[in-house]
């Protein structure tokens, strides 16, 4: 097992299961008994099974999955607001699991911000009350400067003094963020956040966040239904089925080499040169041949890279990190890992 690093989140060997008597269902859980099984047999449900995952620092985590799958019940234990029925949750060596309730309540409070799909905000206080709320029921002087300081980054500055009623349901979950910044905690754990929202204002949001996030590293864990939103956000993505994790990895992983039929079938819509790197398909230039004397970057996107040769008039190019040469790449190739095989195969 690899050791976590400094301000990771770990979350090991965890089950939850709800009912009276969820203990004593784990170990049939664990020998392989199935959710509906457990449904049918003992009137208990399956919540989640068998979680091994690190929620990198700095980074964002998607947890992806469709409704039922556990995805809220798995945030939920990350701030101690369930508590599994076996299992660690840990920061910085502490098992949240065991906190006493003063210390859960310093943890939640100092380490992690929630931002919810309601954006709940506090409806007879005004936009600056509201993102100063939590600063100021912790008594912090600078709560009124600090506040403004978040509203004029989420880009509201001149609504201050605005009640919630009066804004557009993007603009009030701009509110929300920048209430979850405002309290500067470290983890910030957001629950389809922005599953609400009108698809442009969606995607002006997820802009948003990682601009943001560009600067502020913090340790987000974002949990959505959506896949484009999950590869759009995702540094890491967990996909959840029926409680169980089904795949762990970065969005081109996911794309790829999706790990069974079930996810295969979840990417297969997906736009994949918007998501597979030009240093994904790059191969290894041939000894003293000439190099193209074109050039990309190693992180662009498929679809950019293709676009862009295709404007120049070339058809290979080299991949360049820095100074460094990566490989070559050519239009036949990129062509090829922009089709879904699935598909490809279909239309043989
Ligand atoms: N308090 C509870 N008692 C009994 N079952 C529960 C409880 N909370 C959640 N569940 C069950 O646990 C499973 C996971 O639910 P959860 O709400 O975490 O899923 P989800 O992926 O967040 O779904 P959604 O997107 O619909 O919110 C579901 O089968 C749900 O019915």
């Amino acid at each position: 097992m690899t050791e976590a690093g400094m301000h990771d989140i770990e979350i090991r060997d965890l089950y939850k299961i709800f009912g009276p008597e969820a203990g004593r269902h784990v170990e049939a859980v664990k020998a392989g008994l199935t959710k509906a099984e457990l449904n049918d047999r003992h009137n208990h449900v399956l919540g989640l099974q068998d979680i091994n995952l690190t929620i990198p620092h700095g980074r964002i985590t998607v947890i992806m999955g469709l409704s039922g799958s556990g995805k809220s019940t798995l945030i939920r234990h990350i701030n101690g607001l369930i508590r599994p029925t076996v299992g660690q949750v840990l920061y910085d060596g502490q098992d949240v699991v065991t906190m006493t309730p003063a210390q859960l309540r310093d943890f939640r409070r100092q380490k992690t911000a929630m931002v919810f799909q309601k954006f709940a905000l506090l409806p007879h206080r005004t936009v600056l009350r509201n993102v100063a709320y939590g600063l100021d029921i912790r008594g912090i002087a600078e709560a009124e400067e600090r506040a403004r300081h978040w509203i004029g980054r989420v880009g509201l500055q001149g609504y201050e003094e605005y009640y919630p009623r009066q804004l557009s349901g993007g603009m009030q979950q701009r509110v929300g963020l920048a209430r979850a910044l405002a309290n500067d905690a470290e983890i910030l754990l957001m629950d389809e956040a922005f599953s609400a929202l009108d698809p442009l204002i969606r995607m002006d949001m997820q802009s948003i966040l990682l601009e943001l996030q560009q600067e502020l590293r913090k340790t987000i864990i974002f949990i959505t239904h959506d896949l484009d939103e999950a590869l759009r956000l995702g540094d890491k993505i967990a996909i959840l089925r029926d409680g169980a994790m089904e795949q762990v990895g970065d969005g081109q992983e996911i794309v790829l080499r999706p790990a069974n039929a079930y996810i295969a079938e979840f990417v297969r819509e997906v736009n994949r040169g918007r998501i597979i790197e030009a240093r994904t398909i790059a191969a290894p230039a041939a000894d003293g041949r000439a190099l193209p004397g074109f050039a990309v970057k190693a992180r662009s996107r498929l679809d950019l890279v293709a676009r862009r040769m295709t404007k120049a008039g070339v058809s290979e190019a080299q991949v360049r990190d820095g100074d460094r040469l990566v490989g070559i790449i050519d239009l036949p190739s990129i062509l090829e890992a922009m089709v879904n095989p699935a598909d490809a195969a279909s239309d043989d």
